[in-house]
């Protein structure tokens, strides 16, 4: 693929605000304010937040979907600062810049499993987003790529003719995995990849994305707000919080010196055992609001950094 201009990191944001534009009743809403964050080449960067920190907003800018014209119809727009992608500015992108950029990115988005298509084959689901590019692509060679991705993410090749409803959780979610690699991306977006799927297979999904992701030396964020699957799969992570970067760095780096009150309590929480997900923080923070001395003396170990 060819990058935009030469850019050494495959995502670098700087002050990057994006907000909902007012639609119905609704007001404006900024999801994202001033993120400033850069992911290296071959790394993967873990974003972990709780339930409406912004995460799939940045997930759908960074991707190009939310640039689409099939992205549903309020669409979040960055109004500050800037991201760059592969080497493309996001902000005021153009159509065949925005295609460039979409065929080096694969996206695993949140709902991928349960969203595949009912109607389709596996083979058919695959072989989509190369089609999509160029209907005339020579389908022997299709067979054999789409064969080869089912093969990368430990598929049995019987499942190819198989329609969605015939496999497991987890296995509709390898399919997704597929289809989001089957172009070859320079980067791999994955929003919540363990969200919908069985429990008892949430540990292998995380692994075989840490496997190909070596495999194939592609950059990654990987998005969740469960600390231990990003545990098993990222170098560094950064912690958003209300829309705010409020950690970034190694997890250690990030949970032995928090500099937020948020992430403060998280390391908290994790010392005592008592959390291992932002929901759980989330729960925990609710519990204590009421014990104004307990809070006060919380946040006096807060670096204020
Ligand atoms: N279409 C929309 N219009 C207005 N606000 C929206 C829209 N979509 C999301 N938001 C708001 O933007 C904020 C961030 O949402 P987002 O989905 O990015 O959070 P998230 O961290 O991914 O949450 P989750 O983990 O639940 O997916 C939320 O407050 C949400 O209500």
């Amino acid at each position: 693929m060819t990058r935009g201009t030469t850019s050494a990191f495959p995502i670098s944001t700087s002050d990057l605000t994006i907000e909902y534009p007012p639609h119905g009743a609704s007001g404006a809403f900024v999801a994202v304010h001033g993120l400033t964050l850069k992911l290296a080449p071959g790394e993967v960067l873990g974003l972990l937040g709780e339930s409406g920190s912004g995460k799939s907003t940045l997930a759908r800018v960074l991707s190009g979907a939310a640039f689409s014209s099939d992205s549903g119809d309020v669409r979040p727009q960055i109004t500050g600062g800037e991201a760059t992608v592969l080497g493309f500015p996001l902000r005021r992108i153009g159509r065949s810049k925005l295609n460039r950029l979409t065929f080096g990115v694969g996206l695993l988005a949140q709902d991928a499993a349960d969203t595949l298509p009912s109607t389709m084959t596996v083979t058919e689901i695959v072989a989509e987003p190369v089609l999509a590019r160029d209907r005339r692509y020579n389908r022997t060679a299709l067979a054999t790529q789409v064969a080869t991705m089912i093969d990368a993410v430990r598929l049995p090749l019987a499942v190819l003719d198989s329609f969605p409803y015939q496999l497991s959780s987890g296995q509709r979610q390898r399919v997704a995995l597929a289809r989001a690699l089957v172009c070859g991306p320079e980067l791999l977006i994955a929003d919540e990849p363990t969200a919908g799927v069985d429990v008892t297979v949430r540990d292998a999904v995380i692994d075989l994305i840490s496997e190909l992701q070596r495999e194939r030396a592609f950059s990654a964020l990987v998005i969740s707000h469960d600390l231990a699957v990003l545990r098993r799969v990222a170098n560094r992570i950064a912690v958003m919080h209300q829309g705010v970067l409020v950690g970034l760095g190694t997890i250690d780096e990030v949970f032995d010196n928090p500099w937020h009150p948020y992430v403060a309590d998280m390391a908290r929480a994790l010392a005592a055992g008592t959390a291992g997900s932002t929901q759980q923080v989330e729960a925990s923070r609710v519990e204590t609001s009421d014990d104004e001395e307990l809070d006060d003396e919380e946040l006096d170990d807060v670096d204020p950094a």
